[in-house]
């Protein structure tokens, strides 16, 4: 759907030149959710305006669905652009306009006629859950309404790409969630591409299929987001993987515990990508007549699978408890076994 090549952009001050986006080669597929991680300065924001050309590129080309978005002339750009829908941290609302005028802004400016605009603009409502507020002024809304809004009005073109610049930045976290669920509920209903910029790995996790790590302009790290957060690469990347995951568990009670015990034997399940949704624990212990104590655990869900690790203690005859590992050797899931008490 996307194909982004050697684009490149380079801001020129009185006294400096910044490389922002140097070079950057990526393909996004339709439907894909893929997501831009980076630090403040990494040149995400840069990259995200290059696609759409809200920022003209110094070099290289971007093709969406065929089309070379830098080939366009301003007047080609246009109407290319109702095609590329876009959210923003801070909503860009206009405040004197009511909720439904908002989202008909768009096809106001398409030239659709009133008629039809009155009814895209309650199928759009409804889609983004603001039935009851039609009518109310930004000011009088909520920061996750007002995005709601946003993403309405974004999609009042039915556009191929949807670009969000931090969409979720400015909400507390349980606002976050509700957006991002909406995006994923958008993305499937839809088919709808989205290509989003952040610098929290929890937005990566939660919604995004492929990942890619910015740092000084560049790609330092792409894949999809299971693959990235099991086997991170570079040192950032290792630092926003640490942002959900934690430091790596090398705590003092592991340790103690695997220590204390008598009997059984001590594991660590490791779950790259689909298996936790398996609910393994519950099998084996139906399976077999073992007992299983979970001792400690951080498995996150993300969009393809989840990731992460179950520390147990597995208890029960010597026979049960081989067979139990085996079992759970032939799904997916990693085992380490801790001890042997
Ligand atoms: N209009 C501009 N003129 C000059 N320099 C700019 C301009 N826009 C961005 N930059 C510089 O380009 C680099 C990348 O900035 P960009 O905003 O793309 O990064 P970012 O990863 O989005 O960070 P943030 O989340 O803080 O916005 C920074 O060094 C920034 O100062």
């Amino acid at each position: 759907m996307i194909s982004i090549q050697q684009l490149s952009k380079v801001f020129k001050t009185n006294t400096t030149t910044i490389q922002a986006v140097d070079d950057l080669n990526l393909r996004i597929d339709k439907g894909e959710i893929f997501g831009v991680i980076g630090y403040s300065g990494a040149g995400k924001s840069t990259f995200i305006r290059l696609i759409n050309r809200l920022e003209e590129p110094t070099a290289g080309d971007v093709i969406i669905d065929g089309q070379e978005i830098t080939a366009l002339s301003k007047n080609q750009l246009r109407l290319s652009r109702q095609e590329i829908g876009m959210i923003f941290q801070h909503f860009n609302l206009l405040w004197s306009r009511t909720v439904r005028e908002n989202i008909a802004l768009p096809l106001e400016i398409a030239g659709v006629s009133k008629e039809e605009r009155i009814s895209r603009v309650d199928e759009l409502i409804r889609l983004v859950g603001l039935a009851g507020r039609e009518d109310a002024y930004p000011s009088q809304l909520s920061g996750g309404q007002k995005q709601r809004v946003g993403i309405a009005r974004a999609l009042a073109n039915k556009p191929k790409v949807l670009l969000c610049d931090e969409a979720t930045s400015a909400l507390d976290p349980e606002t976050t969630d509700s957006i991002l669920s909406l995006l994923v509920d958008i993305n499937e209903k839809l088919g709808l591409t989205i290509i989003l910029i952040t610098h929290e790995m929890h937005v990566i996790q939660k919604i995004c299929h492929r990942v890619a790590v910015m740092e000084g302009g560049k790609i330092v790290e792409q894949g999809e987001v299971v693959d990235v957060f099991s086997h991170p690469d570079k040192a950032v990347t290792k630092k926003f993987v640490e942002q959900v995951m934690g430091k790596p568990d090398k705590d003092i009670t592991e340790e103690a515990f695997v220590q204390s015990v008598e009997s059984g034997k001590v594991l660590r399940l490791h779950f790259v990508g689909e298996t936790a949704n398996q609910a393994i624990i519950s099998q084996v212990a139906k399976k077999f007549d073992v007992e299983i104590n979970i001792i400690q655990g951080n498995v996150k869900q993300t969009q393809s699978g989840a990731y992460g690790s179950l520390f147990v203690h597995v208890t029960g005859e010597e026979t049960e408890l081989e067979q139990a590992i085996n079992y759970i050797t032939s799904t997916s899931v990693e085992v380490e076994v801790k001890t042997d008490a």
